[in-house]
């Protein structure tokens, strides 16, 4: 299948700070899943990606556009849709105010063509209902659901969701996570999250970055795999574990290297993203 998004080499310092260190990666349609702690370059090469900041080195293409020249940059925007980590509402615009201007800043010309997609955009967020409604008015999670569909304004093929379900509750997350789910169906969607269970319900793909570099893209079953052996459960917390907890049933959940004998469990998603984390450099070089 030809990718989406091509990307070799991609490298950007901000002055002294590596925050993307020779990334490679294609995206096929579908979501991708892009994990990491704080400060791994998350948001760096979703920036990089969304045409908002130039990589320092490397090159990408977008449904074949190269954002390398002006004229390639003007191509991939005209097919983006990108939710930024803070969508900068302004809070006195309505929904449909809000998507409107979006529209607007996307070259969607002709006003009532125009007007009927931001009404198309808000239905599928399921917004229709409120889009009369003042932002400041709506609940954390109908905010993501407008920022949402300003990012899906003109059916973008490539989606780039930076971190849309921080803040909200279960309820909303797992409402946002169907969103995210149907805008897949058919196009390429890159979510950056710091929820695993995001990326085990959602993602066809996963990417793990730590201190600027890929440290794993691959399946999530090929992620929980990397844990395969190597949780186990004990009365006490195991010293030879990377990590461990005391689970509700009070027995002890380690994660690491199991001494012999040991009474393996099955392996999560997260396991797999602990130990590959685990020996990673996750500071960011200076
Ligand atoms: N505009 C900037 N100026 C200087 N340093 C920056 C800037 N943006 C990011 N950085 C640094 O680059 C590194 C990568 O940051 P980035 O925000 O991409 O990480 P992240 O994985 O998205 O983190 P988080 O999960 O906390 O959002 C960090 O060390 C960060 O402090």
């Amino acid at each position: 299948m030809t990718p989406t998004v091509s990307a070799s080499g991609l490298s950007l310092h901000y002055g002294r700070t590596r925050a993307l260190d020779d990334v490679s990666l294609r995206l096929t349609p579908g979501v991708t899943g892009l994990l990491g702690p704080n400060g791994a370059g998350k948001t760096t090469l979703l920036r990089v990606l969304a045409t908002a900041v130039p990589a320092d080195r490397g090159a990408f293409t977008v449904l074949g556009h190269d954002p390398g020249t002006s004229r390639g940059r003007q191509e991939v925007r005209r097919r983006l849709g990108y939710l930024p980590q803070t969508p900068g509402f302004h809070p006195d615009f309505t929904a449909f105010e809000f998507v409107d201007y979006v529209a607007i800043l996307k070259e969607l010309a002709d006003r009532s063509a125009r007007h009927r997609e931001v009404r198309r955009v808000l239905e599928e967020v399921d917004l229709g209902d409120v889009r009369g409604r003042r932002i400041k008015k709506l609940s954390g999670g109908m905010r993501q659901r407008v920022a949402l569909a300003a990012a899906l304004v003109g059916d973008p093929g490539f989606l780039v969701l930076d971190e849309p379900t921080v803040g909200l509750d279960p309820e909303q997350r797992m409402r946002f996570r169907e969103l995210v789910a149907g805008a897949g169906e058919g196009r390429t969607v890159l979510l950056s999250t710091h929820q695993t269970e995001d990326v085990a319900m959602l993602c066809h793909r996963v990417v793990v970055m730590a201190a600027g570099a890929v440290r794993f893209d691959g399946t999530p079953a090929e992620l929980t795999a990397r844990a395969a052996g190597r949780v186990w459960s004990s009365g006490e917390r195991d010293p030879g574990a990377k990590a461990g907890w005391r689970t509700g049933a009070g027995t002890f959940r380690n994660v690491g290297d199991p001494p012999p004998g040991a009474e393996l469990v099955e392996p999560a998603l997260e396991d797999g993203y602990l130990l590959v984390l685990d020996g990673a450099d996750t500071e960011v070089a200076a």
